[in-house]
């Protein structure tokens, strides 16, 4: 896996680096620069010929010592260059200043507004070096509107211009995936878009991403990612590693890579997946419980059921109340079914080698779902030898807590995963969504999250965030060529409660986290393979064809 920094991490790696002796900030600018350039004609290699026209806005920190940087390199290709500096030359940090002094000792610098900024012709490149990891407050209007390329309308085929951020569209906090706007809204539903845009074609970034390239808006700003190796890795080794106990500090990118280098699936997912290592009895792949609702509402849990089976569950059997089994039985084959009447004990109808449990998709929200979950998360394993079952709570089961979460919290265990979407996870911890969680990131929302709740919290979206108590955070993002509009259809989530709940019950599957993560990259991975048109059941039926190839 990759690692996410968050601004201050990358800044505190800048300075171990600086620090060794080894390399100066000035060495590291001129790398940034150049990693720029390359990452430009390698994205777009017509530009390698002819005299190009580029625009460079440059910023008052290193940003904008970067952007002086890439200035000077195109000029020495014989481009037309245009920079533009939004402050004053005077107060630029010192490598940005050294920079700034090479490109005016024969160039021009001229201001940036609007006006001056589209005055000219239009280039080939345009280059945003105003803010990066820097920015600390919303973008100036007259700053927002000089990169408002497209919404300026200024040039005729604003479209052919290829537009390149530096580190990052400038305006995105880079932290959290939000662009900061003086209109910061207290309302949840307001539009999170800001008014003026900033869309890149080519993000190029430096040493790893940074969280904000992947958590909210981020992916839909940068567009494209190219990572820029600029030599400070050897002074702070990568903490991510894959398969690992999460580390409580570093954030990790739920991928098939390690420090940016792609991994073969075969070692990330597969070698975790317990029936794609040898053989094994079913009972050694684990049995799995999914609670099904009431009459007509079966589908939620029926779709979890397949999932779990079809992810390497040896068994998995559907509990649902007796007047729910013939409708049941109509629909399930492989997946056991059972009846469980209101009152009676689960233990009445299932045995001790249960090792996963779903609960909620379908349930209802009711004092009898509270139950349940309480019961289930009462079965513990008894002796070092055996481990507790992994106990998915999804939809329902989460909401029969709103009001009264510490209920939940007082059951939970470390084998325990939530799997809220923001909505039920804004039932059982509003004070950290919604306009609470203003100036806080989702990964700082989860975190905190996991450590109230004890257990793993997911909380899904095209930015799908997962914790553990004690720190340890990662990302899956379905972005950069991996989205998947289409997996926002009913029951997705049920499946996903199911992956995870299958995954992690074989008793020899590794941690529950690491499943976790699993299950959320193969949940998009099937969508992918299948395109649009997807509906949930469709989700289950493309793993087998999905792990084939990943084993190949
Ligand atoms: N260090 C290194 O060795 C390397 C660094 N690298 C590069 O440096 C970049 C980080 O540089 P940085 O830390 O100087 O931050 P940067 O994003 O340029 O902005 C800071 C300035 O902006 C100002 N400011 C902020 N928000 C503002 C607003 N809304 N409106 C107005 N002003 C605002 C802020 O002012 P202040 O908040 O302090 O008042 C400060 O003056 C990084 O992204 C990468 O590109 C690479 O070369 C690799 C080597
Ligand atoms: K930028």
């Amino acid at each position: 896996m990759t690692e996410l920094l968050s601004a201050q991490q990358m800044r505190d790696i800048e300075k171990a680096a600086m620090d060794s002796g080894e390399v100066t900030g000035l060495e590291l600018m001129e790398r940034a620069g150049q990693g720029v350039v390359d990452a430009i004609l390698a994205e777009w290699p017509e530009l390698q010929k002819g005299k190009r026209r580029a625009v460079v806005l440059c910023g008052p920190g290193n940003n904008g010592g970067d952007g002086f940087v890439i200035a000077r390199l195109l000029a020495e290709r014989e481009w037309a260059v245009r920079v533009h500096l939004f402050g004053d030359p005077a107060k630029l940090p010192p490598d940005a200043k050294v920079n700034h002094d090479r490109w005016a000792a024969d160039h021009g610098v001229l201001p940036m507004t609007a006006d001056d900024v589209f005055a000219g012709e239009r280039p080939d490149v345009f280059v945003d070096a105003v803010f990066g990891i820097g920015l600390t407050r919303p973008l100036p209007e007259h700053v927002a509107r000089a990169l408002d390329v497209k919404g300026m309308k200024a040039w005729k085929r604003a479209h052919e211009i290829r537009r390149v951020a530096v580190d990052c569209p400038s305006g995105l906090d880079l932290d959290r995936g939000v662009v900061p706007s003086d209109m910061e809204p207290d309302d949840p539903e307001a539009d999170p878009w800001p008014r003026t845009l900033n869309v890149a074609e080519l993000t190029v970034t430096f040493h790893t991403p940074k969280l904000g390239h992947y958590l909210g808006l981020g992916p839909g700003l940068c567009r494209k990612l190219a990572i820029v190796d600029i030599g400070v890795g050897p002074f702070v080794p990568e903490r991510a590693m894959v398969g690992m106990h999460p580390d409580s500090e570093r954030v990790r990118l739920v991928a098939p890579t390690f420090a940016g280098t792609p991994l073969r699936p075969r070692m990330w997912p597969m070698s975790h997946i317990a029936k794609s290592r040898g053989m094994g009895h079913k009972f050694d792949h684990g049995h799995v419980i999914v609670f099904a609702g009431g009459v007509g509402r079966g589908g939620a849990a029926r779709m979890a059921a397949r999932a779990a089976l079809r992810a390497g569950a040896g068994l998995v059997t559907v509990l649902c109340p007796p007047a729910a089994v013939i409708e049941n039985a109509c629909h399930l084959d492989a997946v056991m079914l059972r009846a469980l009447a209101k009152d009676q004990a689960l233990a009445e109808v299932i045995d001790e080698r249960v090792s996963g449990f779903v609960v909620g998709p379908g349930m209802g929200v009711s004092e009898w779902t509270r139950k349940r979950v309480i019961e289930v998360l009462g079965r513990r394993a008894e002796g070092a030898a055996h481990r507790d079952p992994i106990v998915v709570l999804d939809a329902d089961a989460l909401t029969s807590f709103e009001g009264d979460p510490q209920t939940l919290f007082a059951h939970t265990h470390g084998r325990t995963v939530l799997t809220p979407h923001e909505g039920e996870f804004g039932r059982l911890f509003p004070d950290l969504s919604g306009p609470a969680r203003a100036g806080m990131s989702k990964i700082h929302a989860v975190r905190a999250a996991a450590d109230r709740a004890g257990c793993i919290v997911l909380v899904k979206g095209p930015d799908t965030v997962i914790a553990a108590p004690g720190g340890g955070a990662s990302v899956h993002a379905a972005a950069y060529g991996r989205e998947v509009p289409w997996l926002a259809t009913a029951g997705a989530g049920d499946v996903l409660a199911g992956l995870i709940a299958g995954l992690g019950a074989p008793h020899t599957s590794s941690e529950a986290y690491a499943m976790t993560e699993i299950a959320a990259w193969l949940h998009v991975e099937a969508a992918r393979r299948f395109g649009p048109g997807l509906i949930a059941e469709d989700l289950p039926e493309q793993l087998p064809g999905l792990f084939a190839e990943l084993s190949g």
